[in-house]
């Protein structure tokens, strides 16, 4: 039996997760559940699952919980008590479905304690990807890619030398805009952006798929995840979202992970990784539906925020804190009607030049250029 921590169990892949939890109730155990503030899910997802532990982002919510609690479960608020659960529990497997760089400190805290990660926050690996993976080898921890594209790389992978490996390539799908004209982008609202073609997705990530930095994340992701050079990591825009991503060999062979758009395949992945279960809910792929697939390069005038995380990557130190905390600002502000959408790219670009790269930032550092960067873009001085 596999114990599991899941955080933000309330969320687009965290909800996922127990989804999946669910269908195999012999092989996994939920020990700990995470979310910020829907306590009405919670309380059912604490109702079914019965873990020891479950920790609410604020204290003043405990209030709705505690009443609802089995004998056996536990609760705590704040991120304090986040970290002292994660130090605390059974669980060997910990979901991080978290949004954004806040969950950087709880990964941490598993990897210290040998956890084995299911790393969907993908922020994580770009604020700090150098802390991420040496912590790992030094802690004798494991992560596993949740994220589709990584997913489908870490599937062809299996079975391969990693020194037979030339290039990896990461899929696109183009995102809500996609087919719109720059002119018409310039008026886009959230409600636009917020219509993912091929997938169903939390906000934040559905935003940064519609400005391409989704995709830039990723590529970052996949150099942290992989020990991939940013030259031999490419992108392609791939309109239907199914092929996941590909791994081309030193003899040009290219091996790719096919499947119809559903987190349910690499989050079942990533939990019995490397064996593989049955699995309802994603449907079957079949190809003589599907016709035909479309591949286009990049445009580097449309595809802008890809384009500056290659650069932030390439310069490393803290110049993807800064991309990905002024990247978190910017979304903010465009859900809350605040930015436009093209303005998004504008303020990470103005945030980016306007900071001066600390080669080698300690964690602390790190923390603190994230905190700053975020809170001016949010505030919108980021000049
Ligand atoms: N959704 C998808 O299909 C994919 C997502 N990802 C990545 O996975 C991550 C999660 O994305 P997604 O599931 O879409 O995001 P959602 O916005 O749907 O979910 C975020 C989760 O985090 C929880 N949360 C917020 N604050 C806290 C806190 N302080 N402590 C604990 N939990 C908290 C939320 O709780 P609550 O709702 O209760 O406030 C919610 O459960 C992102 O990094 C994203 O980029 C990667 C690939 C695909
Ligand atoms: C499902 C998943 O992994 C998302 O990160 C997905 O990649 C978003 O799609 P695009 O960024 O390709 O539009
Ligand atoms: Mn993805």
């Amino acid at each position: 039996m596999k114990k599991v921590a899941v955080l933000g169990s309330t969320g687009s892949i965290g909800t996922q997760t127990l989804e999946v939890i669910r269908q195999h109730p012999d092989l996994f155990q939920v020990s700990m559940l995470a979310c910020g503030r829907n306590i009405e899910l919670a309380k059912k997802q604490i109702t079914e699952f019965q873990p020891a532990t479950v920790v609410i982002a604020n204290e003043g919510d405990l209030g709705k919980l505690k009443a609802h609690l089995p004998p056996e479960t536990r609760a705590m608020a704040g991120e304090a008590a986040l970290l002292d659960a994660l130090g605390e529990t059974d669980a060997a497997f910990v979901m991080n479905a978290m949004v954004g760089s806040q969950g950087l400190k709880p990964t941490m805290t598993a990897i210290k304690a040998g956890k084995t990660i299911g790393i969907a926050n993908k922020e994580t690996l770009v604020t700090a990807g150098h802390f991420v993976t040496a912590a790992c080898k030094r802690y004798g921890a494991q992560l596993i890619a949740v994220d589709s594209e990584h997913s489908a790389i870490l599937q062809s992978l299996q079975g391969s030398n990693r020194s037979d490996v030339e290039r990896l390539i990461i899929t696109a799908s183009g995102g809500s805009f996609r087919d719109w004209s720059a002119e018409e982008i310039q008026h886009a609202t959230p409600k636009d952006a917020l219509n993912h073609p091929n997938w169903s997705m939390g906000q934040k990530v559905t935003i940064d798929s519609a400005t391409m930095m989704n995709k830039g994340l990723e590529v970052i992701e996949a150099h942290w995840l992989f020990d991939m050079p940013y030259e031999n990591i490419d992108v392609v825009i791939h309109r239907e979202s199914i092929i996941h991503s590909l791994v081309e060999y030193q003899d040009k062979s290219v091996i790719a992970q096919m499947g119809t758009p559903d987190m349910k395949g690499p989050i079942q992945y990533a939990l019995s990784f490397p064996d593989r279960l049955e699995l309802d809910g994603p449907e079957r792929l079949n190809l003589w539906e599907v016709g035909t697939l479309h591949f286009e390069k990049i445009d580097p005038v449309k595809h802008q925020c890809l384009l500056m995380a290659y650069r932030a990557g390439e310069t490393g130190g803290s110049a993807p804190t800064v991309l990905n905390a002024a990247n978190e600002g910017a979304v903010q502000r465009f859900l809350e009607g605040k930015l436009s959408f093209p303005g998004i790219a504008n303020v990470i670009e103005k945030a980016l030049a306007a900071h001066s790269v600390i080669a080698e930032p300690t964690i602390e550092e790190v923390l603190e250029i994230d905190e700053e960067t975020r809170e001016r873009v949010r505030n919108g001085t980021e000049m």
